[in-house]
């Protein structure tokens, strides 16, 4: 069986820690141990813990298992989806149930047996990924969130497990395809608004005459094609989540609309006077640099600090590399079984090549990446030459995926992209004249900026 999963033992006998790391190494993919239970809150605050082996009995001459007790209430208050399984010397019934009672999955008397230990930790983590899975059914078959156990990640799945209950505010910001729309919909999930909608716009999609519209509805007659009520997103989310994604594509002057609906908590529907209130949790997301647009007069500060009273920046898949490979693996079961095939795994080569790739298209480009090796593969491995990266993203994106004007314009999708580039420079970002200039609509362009990461 595949080692998987982080173990936490924790026991005051460092034979026993010894040992255990020893005998468990080979199923769980990390093992931590810890000689006293004090340190369990910060430990929670860096790790993400599957399970956790926690000893009864630490302090000398009291071993009603009380502590135990009171460890296994806190580690279930840190993190609720953590499985327990609590270990004592004392083969006690009464608080073998009271344990189990009070959220821990399972019990092992010492002393233990290998077999029967080895067989309880890894049940406990079954539990552990049936939970996640049954949390999020719509997002079965792969399309759930991968959070990884990367350095790079694990501050920003403790801050997201702290804030999702919240109300605050949450701008997510990240290189395209890093999975800002996914984080937004795992806070909305974890959140206490998860049974009512989240409602998603994208405000680089929506024309700027039907922005008041689309956010603030509108009542009959006011105005030509207003032929019935419309119910913006402002009230559709009512209750729930609003999603406003690419929100540096909302032009300036509609900036101060969205700031006075979002501080006034009430909004006012195109043709009539009268103010409606609303009861939304705000996420927005972006991939530009907003505190660089507010210096350049883009973007309005007074909404930048209303809309970030939390940021989240998701780091890119370069800065976190160990995720890769269980991304990569996530993906090809999702693409198994969606295109019937039975890839058992990657050859050795194969690997490689993914650790090596840069990934300025992030995890989007490794999910495309794979979907396509997917279909391509024969055979019962997925082979190195059916990985084909796409050259739209070799260059970082940061920098936009474009070539600079020096060097030489290989494909379509290059020298589109420095078009668009070069006419949003030469209109000083003003994007109405940029599209204008490149005979497009302000949509085709909004969405050619997307796809090119500018
Ligand atoms: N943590 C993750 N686990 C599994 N799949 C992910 C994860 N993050 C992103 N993906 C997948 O990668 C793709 C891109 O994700 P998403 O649309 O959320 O990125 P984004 O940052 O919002 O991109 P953009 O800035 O281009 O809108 C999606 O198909 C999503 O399912």
């Amino acid at each position: 069986m595949a080692k998987q999963g982080t173990l936490l033992v924790v026991d005051d006998n460092q034979n026993i820690l010894t040992s255990l790391q020893y005998l468990l190494s080979e199923y769980f993919d990390r093992i931590i141990t810890l000689g006293s239970p004090v340190t369990i809150p910060s430990l929670f605050r860096q790790e993400s813990i599957d399970v956790v082996l926690l000893d009864m009995n630490f302090s000398s001459g009291i071993n009603s298992g009380n502590e135990g007790l009171y460890w296994l209430r806190e580690i279930k208050r840190l993190r609720p989806q953590t499985q327990v399984v609590l270990f004592t010397a004392y083969a006690d019934i009464d608080l073998a149930v009271t344990g189990i009672k009070e959220g821990a999955s399972d019990f092992v008397v010492k002393p233990w047996d290998n077999a029967k230990l080895v067989r309880t930790l890894q049940e406990a983590y079954g539990k552990t990924k049936g939970k996640r899975q049954a949390a999020a059914p719509s997002e079965q078959a792969g399309g759930s969130m991968y959070w990884g156990n990367s350095q790079a990640i694990r501050p920003l799945r403790m801050l997201v497990e702290k804030v999702s209950s919240t109300d605050a505010n949450i701008l997510i910001t990240g290189e395209n395809g890093t999975g800002k729309d996914m984080l937004a919909r795992e806070i909305h999930r974890l959140s206490s608004r998860h049974t009512k909608p989240l409602v998603t716009v994208d405000m680089g999609a929506i024309t700027e005459s039907l922005f008041e519209s689309e956010l603030f509805g509108h009542v009959k007659g006011s105005f030509t094609d207003a032929h019935a009520d419309r119910v913006g997103r402002f009230e559709a989310a009512d209750g729930g989540t609003l999603f406003l994604d690419e929100i540096a594509n909302l032009p300036y002057h509609l900036q101060a609309k969205l700031l006075t609906a979002i501080q006034k908590r009430s909004f006012i529907k195109v043709g009539s006077n009268t103010p409606q209130p609303t009861d939304i949790r705000l996420i927005c997301a972006t991939n530009r640099d907003l505190e660089e647009m507010v210096r350049k007069g883009e973007f309005r500060e007074d909404l930048l600090y209303r809309i970030n009273t939390i940021h989240l920046h998701i780091p890119s898949l370069r800065e976190r590399r160990e995720d890769i490979v269980p991304l990569a693996k996530r993906f090809l079961a999702q693409y198994n079984t969606q295109y019937g095939r039975a890839l058992e795994g990657f050859e050795p080569e194969a690997l490689r090549k993914l650790l090596d790739h840069p990934w300025y298209g992030n995890i989007r480009e490794l999910q495309h990446t794979i979907e396509k090796a997917v279909i391509l593969s024969e055979g019962n491995e997925l082979k190195a030459d059916c990985l084909q990266f796409s050259a739209a993203q070799h260059q970082p994106a940061d920098d936009t995926h474009c070539p600079s004007d020096d060097m030489p314009i290989q494909t379509l999708d290059e020298m589109e992209c420095s078009l668009v580039k070069k006419a949003i420079d030469q209109c000083n970002g003003n994007l109405s004249q940029a599209a204008a200039q490149l005979g497009v609509t302000r949509q085709t362009l909004y969405n050619k900026m997307k796809r090119y990461g500018i």
